[in-house]
Formats: C-alpha cells, structure tokens, sequence
C-alpha cells in the first residue's frame, strides 16, 4: 500500500532557528536578513548581498569597496587544483566538477580552526566561478584560462569574462548580478539543511559545503534549471510546447521549474528573472524561447495552479546570454555558497548536533539463520 506522505519530508515542521531568511512570510516573500528581494535584486551588487548574508549587514562604500577587492585578490586557483580540474573529463557532470573542486580546496587549503570560517567562506566564494570555468574552458576548448581577471570587479561580470574570454556585456552582467542576489540564499532548503547538517558534527568548512552541492545538484533542487532547458530546447512554438505540457500531465511527468515546497501561489524571484529574460530575448532577437516559456507557465497555473519558481526562467535568461545548459547549476552553486557559508556559521555559534528520530516499519522481531542454512 503507497506510504501517506503528507508529513513526509518533514514538511512543515521547523528544524531550527535563522537570523538569515524568511520564505513565504513577509514582503514579497522572501527577505534576506529582513531585506525584501525585490529590493535586494533592483538596488544591490550581488557582493553587497553575500557581505549582508555572511557578516550580518550591508556595507558601507568603504566595506564594499575593501569586500569586493578582497574577493578579486582570492580568485587565483592553487596550481594543485588546476592539475586536479584537467584531470576531469569533458563528460563528467558540472555539478560533480563543482564537488570535487570544493572538496579538493579543502584538503590543500584545510580549515584547521573555525576562527578562519569567515575567510574560508570568502576564498570559496571567490574560486567558485573559477572552478567550473577553468575545468570547462580547458576541458571544452583546450584553454587554461586566466582566473585573475583584474579589470572585472563583480563576481557577475568574472563568471562571463572567464566563459566568453571577453569583457562583460553589461546588461549582461547586470542581469548575473541579479541572478546570483536572487539565488543566494533561502532558508532550510535541502541542500542549506544537508549543510547545517554537517555543520552540527562540527565538521569543517570544505565538507558542508561540498555537501550542499551534492543536495543542490538533484532535479527536484537546483538541478531544475538545467532540466527545464533540456525541456524546453526542442519546442519551436508556444503551441508546440502547450501540446508537449499537456501530454507530459497527461502521463503524470513533473515539469520542470514549477511547483514549490514552501511557496503555494508564486515564487517572488520568479517575476524578476522572468522581466529579465523578456529583456534579453529582445535584445538577441529571439523568436520563440521566452514565448515557449510564458506559454508553459500559462498552461501549468490554467491546468494545475502550479506556478514558475525560481529556476524555470532563469533558463531562458541564461540561454540569451549565451551560458551553456551544463553551466547552469554550478551557477547556482557560486551564489549560494553565501546562504550555505552563512548556515553553517550560524549552526555553529549555537550548536546541538542535529540527529531526529525515524518511525521503524521494518519486522518486529528476527531470527538468526547461520549462514550455511540461508536460502
Ligand atoms: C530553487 C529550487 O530548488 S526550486 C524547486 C526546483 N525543483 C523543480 O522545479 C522540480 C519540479 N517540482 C517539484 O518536483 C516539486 O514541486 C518540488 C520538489 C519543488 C516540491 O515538492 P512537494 O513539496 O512535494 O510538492 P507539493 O506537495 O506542492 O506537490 C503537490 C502536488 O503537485 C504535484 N506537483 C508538484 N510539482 C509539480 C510539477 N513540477 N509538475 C507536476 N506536478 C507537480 C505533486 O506531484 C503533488 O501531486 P500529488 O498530490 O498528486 O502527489
Ligand atoms: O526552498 C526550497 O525548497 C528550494 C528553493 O527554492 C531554493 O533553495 O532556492
């Protein structure tokens, strides 16, 4: 008999306490340290946001300035993990490229006290772009790329710089800025909650990390945003793809990008990506993508009151700004590591080690059969 899951994965039930994020409560929905989003992605640099989520409050100039000079002198990659990122192959998952280079950093870079966290999380920040780049450019293109890139001081426009090997478009740049505000942090999501997780056994920077990008890479996360392009890729009409939805609720598919856990009528990062990828497909002059999209959406809220959230749009976003599906993810990853780094610091200044209890279904009572006699 099919398990009643309506209390399953704990669904409803609080696991803790943050200072960092509301999500579904105030405002727009979503506020960082109080800040709405909305406010947040209109008025801020993505540096801004990662100093508000990792030392507790927005810079003043002087901070910022001093903040974002220091992140662009962290970018250089030690010359270990570079030979460690050639060694990947081309076919290997991004996300798993993003693991292993995280991972690594900590075994050359060891955080030994967590009197160095704030620095860990800083230097994470700052190689993260540059992990996924550098692996992708030398193992797509036979580049070894530049990761210092002195004259591009936003993460935003270093992450373009690095892909395209040119200076940042700056409507470009401007909407990575907003992407990265907007995917930065959200609470006690799955992979947020693998990281406190393993923040509560008091283990190191490296490895909650390294497991949060575990949990972001599955579809069902972060993951999302890719699946939705591999979705949307094929259809050339909104009527092409209103047919393809229909079909795929008709065989009881998930669609990628919709649907939420928290969320019940609209995911508020949904509206600000969706106007930027309207913006971009005018600028490339593009003639059915961000169409295809808004027909999905409009099919899945007549069909099934299931909305965009947060990845369904940044899909196309990301596509007119020439980024690779494989990319998508790890993008994620280079902005929430701030959420992530934040969790675990916060786990930290006021732990108990995190371990619930399961209700057993397995027998009641077995009995030992020797070896020799099992069938
Ligand atoms: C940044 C992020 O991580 S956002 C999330 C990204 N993930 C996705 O876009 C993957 C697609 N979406 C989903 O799988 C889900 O909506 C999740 C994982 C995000 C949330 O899962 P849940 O909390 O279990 O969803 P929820 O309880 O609201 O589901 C209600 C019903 O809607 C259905 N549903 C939810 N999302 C979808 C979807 N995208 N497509 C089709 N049906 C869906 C569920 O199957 C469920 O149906 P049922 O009652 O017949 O079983
Ligand atoms: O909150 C969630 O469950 C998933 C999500 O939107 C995020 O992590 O950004």
């Amino acid at each position: 008999m099919a398990k009643e899951l309506s209390g399953a994965g704990l669904r409803g039930q609080s696991a803790g306490e943050t200072a960092l994020c509301t999500v579904g409560q105030t405002g727009s929905g979503l506020t960082y340290r109080g800040y709405d989003i909305e406010e947040l992605a209109e008025k801020a640099c993505f540096e801004e946001v990662a100093h508000l989520l990792l030392y507790g409050k927005l810079p003043n100039q002087t901070e910022l300035d001093h903040y974002k000079t220091k992140l662009m002198n962290l970018r250089e990659l030690p010359q270990a993990l570079k030979s460690c990122l050639e060694l990947i192959p081309k076919d290997a998952h991004p996300m798993d490229v993003m693991r292993t280079g995280c991972s690594f950093l900590g075994n050359v870079e060891t955080e030994t006290d967590f009197s160095q966290q704030q620095d860990v999380a800083d230097r994470l920040l700052a190689t993260l772009p540059a992990i996924i780049l550098y692996w992708y450019r030398f193992s797509h293109d036979g580049v070894r790329i530049d990761t210092l890139n002195p004259s591009v001081s936003s993460l935003a426009g270093h992450f373009l710089a690095m892909l395209h090997s040119d200076t940042p478009n700056p409507l470009h740049e401007k909407v990575m800025n907003a992407s990265l505000i907007l995917y930065a942090e959200h609470e006690f999501n799955a992979s947020t909650f693998t990281a406190r997780v393993c923040a509560s056994t008091l283990s190191d920077m490296h490895s909650c990390i390294t497991g949060g990008i575990g949990s972001l890479r599955g579809p069902l996360h972060g993951g999302a945003n890719e699946a939705a392009m591999d979705m949307i890729e094929p259809w050339q009409s909104a009527d092409e793809a209103e047919a393809a939805i229909l079909d795929k609720l008709v065989n009881k598919e998930k669609i990628m990008g919709f649907g939420h856990a928290i969320y019940r009528e609209r995911d508020p990062r949904n509206d600000i990506i969706k106007k930027w990828s309207k913006r971009l497909s005018e600028e490339v002059g593009d003639t059915h993508l961000y169409a295809v999209s808004e027909r999905c959406e409009a099919v899945m809220w007549r069909e099934k009151k299931l909305f965009c959230n947060a990845d369904f749009f940044h899909a196309s976003a990301y596509r007119f700004m020439g980024i690779p599906t494989k990319l998508f993810t790890p993008i994620f990853v280079c902005s929430r590591v701030t959420g992530w780094a934040s969790h675990v610091m916060e786990q930290r200044a006021n732990n108990r080690i995190i371990r619930p209890s399961a209700d057993y279904t397995g027998p009641e009572k077995a009995t030992w059969v020797d070896i020799a006699d099992r069938d």
